[in-house]
């Protein structure tokens, strides 16, 4: 699956967002090595600190469906560059993304950057800290 393919169905993803506090709608399309695509959008709650992002929503469908390891991920959200995910989301990206992953980050303008899990979180604590 392509680039563009995937982004497309992270801004399908972010219709379904649920952000009544922000009304700030972000989509994410997960691509599993195994080639299932995920979506998910991020979910706000009145209890604001339990909001979950559309980053974390979309790779936690895909761990919950047994499909672990991305291949690519695209992020979409109406910024002025592309969308910079939470410091959170990034820990989450980094359980499960390797060095082959792409991390497609974009708008609703269509800028977009490719990236990797090192560069949006260069030395994150991972399960080798752990001696795992
Ligand atoms: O990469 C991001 C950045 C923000 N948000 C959400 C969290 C919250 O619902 C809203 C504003 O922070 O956007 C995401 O889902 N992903
Ligand atoms: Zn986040």
């Amino acid at each position: 699956m392509d680039m563009k393919t995937l982004i497309h169905q992270a801004i399908e993803a972010r219709k379904k967002a649920h952000t009544p506090y922000s009304n700030f709608q972000v989509g994410a399309a997960v691509l599993t090595k195994n080639k299932q695509v995920f979506l998910g959008c991020n979910i706000e709650n009145a209890s604001y600190g339990l909001t979950n992002c559309a980053e974390r929503t979309a790779i936690f469908k895909a761990v919950s469906e047994g499909e672990k390891h991305i291949e690519a991920i695209a992020v979409v959200g109406d910024t002025d560059g592309p969308i910079s995910p939470c410091g959170a989301c990034r820990q989450v990206l980094a359980e499960f993304c390797d060095e082959h992953t792409k991390v497609y980050l974009t708008n609703l303008k269509g800028d977009t950057i490719e990236t990797t899990i090192q560069d949006l979180l260069p030395g994150y604590f991972s399960s080798k800290d752990l001696g795992k």
